[in-house]
């Protein structure tokens, strides 16, 4: 066999040799990498006009990550090569000033890893209890910035998310998609046949709903305000689990009765990065737009022509009723290019030409893990 043997002993250390001097040299680079982040961080400081630095820039982050994507040579695929640069960049950031990154809580749940999927682990991130809290948190500069959940595939638009952009003055600095896996979790020293109640969120109860009446028929769900909540009481309460994801799993050492059960295989969340920032052009970005239209014949033509004519994609629209009462419609429209671009200028333009108020939400790179 090749490979066995006292040949196979000696091979296998002169490759662990040569790991060592890869290893050696990469430690030398990643140094070398995170010496130019602290003297990015002294520039970035000293250029400043005595206002807090930005040090965090999702542009470049995107640039560095879309680079890393399309030069990689293999043979670790560009998924994996990109997410071991943005633990790097991650460290890199965090030596340039330490990131609390707001978001909705608690520990566990599929929001804390969007965040860390879109920042890296070397972030702190802090759990609030509600949506509002998140942007709260941030307005006050408690947090430099917050992570809440937009949309799911299955389940359709999280309108408090979109409802605070009415009121609130926080910009949209980046989008991170999660592919979303919902597992039956118990504690480990239950039986299957003693569950009687389930515990999950809401939303997690319908992505799961077919599944769940096929295999548990008449057996008690229980809504919670998150998963990671459905988690702890399963680890807590005999005879009940919960539905909930990874994280939760081995926050609460839950074991899986079940793996991976939603009822749609692309079942994915889209979560929206806020800061109080606006954020430069990437090359591949995207802008969001809250619209307040007039009640009149031909007002959503009005609206998405000037769209159409400029052949700028519209990624979606979604329309909300006005809290105030006093706009016959709000549009959350969201499409691609920056608002620095001269189509999008000129586009916007015409949009407000006719709509009561048009507010910027943000243009940030479209996400790239
Ligand atoms: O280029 C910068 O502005 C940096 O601060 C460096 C760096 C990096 O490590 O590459 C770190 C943090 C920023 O969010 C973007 C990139």
């Amino acid at each position: 066999m090749a490979g066995s043997g006292k040949n196979g002993e000696e091979r296998l250390s002169q490759l662990r040799e040569e790991i060592d001097r890869i290893d050696g040299e990469l430690l030398q680079l990643i140094s070398a990498r995170a010496r130019c982040a602290q003297e990015v961080a002294e520039v970035k400081t000293a250029a400043g006009d005595g206002s807090d630095p930005v040090f965090y820039r999702p542009e470049r982050e995107a640039q560095v990550l879309r680079r890393i994507k399309a030069e990689n040579p293999g043979p670790l695929p560009s998924e994996e090569m990109a997410r071991l640069f943005r633990e790097v960049m991650s460290a890199c950031l965090a030596l340039e000033k330490p990131m609390r990154v707001a978001f909705l809580g608690p520990v566990g749940t599929f929001t804390q890893a969007a965040a860390l999927k879109h920042f890296g682990h070397f972030v702190n991130s802090a759990p609030m209890a509600a949506i509002d809290e998140v942007f709260r948190e941030v307005e006050s500069r408690q947090a430099h910035y917050g992570v809440v959940p937009v949309e799911n595939s299955t389940e359709g638009m999280i309108n408090h998310t979109l409802d605070m952009f009415m009121t609130s003055p926080l910009k949209i600095c980046g989008e991170v998609q999660l592919r979303i896996h919902h597992h039956l979790l118990t504690a480990p020293d239950r039986e299957e046949g003693t569950i009687a109640r389930i515990y999950s969120h809401q939303q997690s109860f319908a992505q799961c709903r077919k599944w769940l009446d096929s295999h548990w028929h008449g057996v008690e769900r229980v809504t919670v305000s998150s998963n990671a909540e459905a988690a702890r009481r399963a680890r807590e309460e005999p005879g009940t689990a919960a539905i909930a994801g990874d994280m939760a799993a081995e926050l609460y050492g839950l074991t899986k009765l079940a793996a991976t059960i939603e009822d749609r295989p692309d079942n994915t969340t889209r979560f929206l990065i806020v800061g109080r920032e606006d954020v430069a052009p990437s090359g591949k970005d995207k802008t969001s737009i809250l619209v307040s239209m007039r009640n009149k014949p031909g007002a959503l033509y009005q609206l998405l022509e000037p769209f159409h004519s400029h052949a700028i994609s519209l990624t979606r629209i979604e329309t909300r009723p006005s809290p105030t009462g006093t706009w016959a419609y709000v549009f959350y429209i969201d499409f691609e290019g920056h608002v620095e671009d001269e189509t999008v200028k000129s586009a916007l333009a015409q949009v407000e030409a006719e709509a009561v108020e048009v507010r910027h939400l943000g243009s940030y790179p479209l996400g790239v893990l």
